[in-house]
């Protein structure tokens, strides 16, 4: 409005206000006060966005600082669930194309357990020597035929969400690259249809993965070729030989494919923690608590990739933090994926002697969660005996108790000879697929952290 203004109305207007010179004309007048204005202009902008960064820094230095870390699959991304799980309300449509993706893969996986069974070796399908309609070799070749396009999908989709990845069971999104936003952005096909239609301005060409990439319907349509897939017999017992460990393994959901392949399948919070799908590098999350002692406190949470090649990137974020939240699942007879030939457990124990003694993080609290508890339980119960993988555990009990209060003496004793000055050494144990518990328990940290920062901050 205000480069509109008649300069005949206003006296400020007038020439010896716009600095006009003798000679000059009213058109040139008129230019350089345009030219005046446009400077002001830019010249407030970039001051706002100073006092913005301004703000932003000093929002920033008032939050409470979080890092997360732990090895891959320590269950990094269900602690930030437990820990603020409104924010992961926007994240539905995203994690329902993990869970499709999570269901390819241990297909894959099947289908694979049932060629090496049946064709070793073999590039193509010999002649069957099995002819009964309902033996594995022909659930194989024709669940290869129908759920072909699958793995088309699976591909395209690989390609534009984590374009590191060529399989499904391997598949990492690249930390702050927007991956999520991809999927939350308008004109997104995997919104139900309802919600389609609140999308303000939403056409069809904006759509950035096309619904030619979406696997709801292949799924849907082929669901009772998955589920009698699954239910057989005999790629049960092929499957319990070659990959004992599917059912356990993470992002399984060959259970659920009833509930899933549905054309209106929206994401359980127990779907997105079991979920699975790597990090690599690091992410800040912003996150507003809502309710609580801590309501309105804002937490900025620092996600990592766990994998040993990610590690290197974690030190340029040990900055300012307040706190570490450190998940070392005992998974004492497990090993790295990415090393087999690595104790999982050693390794979170390495990983802990490092954190310790950083002097970086010299003043940041240390809360050890000893996560995946069930797993341990289930571990135990199954008779898998502690001191045939770690031998210093000698004749002690093999139960939950016993095994737990060892490694937390472990891990205390370290933390007291590594950390460079003296800290309190706090220790949760935790099952965070049990999102209920998980978020009590993640409470009384949260108010404990709080009280810690306000007083530091002189606040109380
Ligand atoms: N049984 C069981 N599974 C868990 C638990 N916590 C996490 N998981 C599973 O373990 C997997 C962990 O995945 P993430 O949270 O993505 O792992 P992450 O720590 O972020 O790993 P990276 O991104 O590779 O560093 C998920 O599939 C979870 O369902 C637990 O307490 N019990
Ligand atoms: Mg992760």
């Amino acid at each position: 409005m205000a480069d509109h203004l008649s300069f005949s109305i206003n006296p400020f207007q007038q020439a010896k206000w716009t600095g006009a010179k003798p000679n000059e004309t009213e058109q040139e007048t008129q230019a350089r006060v345009q030219q005046m204005k446009a400077a002001l202009n830019e010249s407030r902008r970039i001051d706002q966005q100073l006092q913005e960064g301004r703000k932003t820094l000093e929002r920033r230095k008032k939050a409470i600082k979080i890092l997360l870390l732990g090895q891959s699959e320590s269950g990094k991304v269900n602690f930030q669930l437990a820990f603020a799980p409104r924010h992961f309300e926007r994240e539905r449509p995203v994690w329902k194309i993990i869970v499709q993706l999570n269901i390819i893969g241990t297909i894959k996986t099947i289908l694979d357990a049932l060629k090496e069974e049946y064709e070793p070796g073999e590039e193509y399908p010999a002649t069957p020597t099995d002819a009964s309609p309902k033996s594995a070799l022909r659930v194989l070749r024709k669940m290869r035929l129908c759920l072909s396009p699958l793995f088309f999908i699976e591909t395209n989709l690989l390609r534009i969400l984590a374009p590191d990845s060529l399989d499904s069971r391997d598949m990492a999104v690249r930390a702050g690259h927007g991956w999520k936003e991809l999927l939350r952005a308008k004109g997104n096909p995997f919104v139900t249809d309802s919600e389609r239609e609140t999308q303000p301005g939403h056409r069809r060409s904006e759509t950035l993965i096309s619904s030619e990439n979406d696997p709801s319907s292949i799924l849907v349509a082929q669901r009772d070729e998955i589920i009698a897939l699954w239910d057989n017999p005999s790629v049960r017992e092929i499957l319990k030989r070659r990959r004992p460990q599917l059912q356990d393994s993470p992002g399984f959901f060959m259970d659920d494919i009833a509930r899933i392949a549905t054309h209106d399948y929206v994401p359980s919070d127990q779907d997105i923690i079991k979920a699975r799908i790597r990090t690599m590098g690091v992410e800040e999350y912003r996150f507003v608590v809502e309710k609580g002692q801590d309501a309105n406190v804002e937490y900025y949470i620092t996600d990592v990739g766990g994998g040993r090649h990610q590690r290197a990137s974690w030190a340029p974020f040990f900055d300012d933090v307040q706190a570490i939240m450190f998940l070392a699942p005992l998974a004492f007879n497990q090993t790295l994926e990415e090393d087999s030939r690595v104790n999982r457990l050693e390794d979170s124990v390495q990983l802990w002697k490092d954190i310790c003694s950083n002097k970086l993080l010299a003043n940041a609290n240390l809360i050890l969660f000893f996560n995946k508890k069930d797993v341990l339980t289930a571990t135990l119960a199954s008779g898998v005996q502690v001191k045939k993988y770690v031998p210093t555990y000698g004749d002690l009990p093999n139960d939950v108790p016993s095994v737990t209060k060892y490694f937390k003496d472990k891990f205390r004793a370290y933390h007291r000879k590594f950390s460079p000055q003296s800290r309190p050494f706090l220790c949760y144990e935790t099952s965070a697929i049990h999102i209920r518990s998980m978020s009590v328990v993640l409470i009384g940290v949260r108010e404990s952290l709080l009280r810690q920062h306000l007083r530091e901050g002189d606040i109380i």
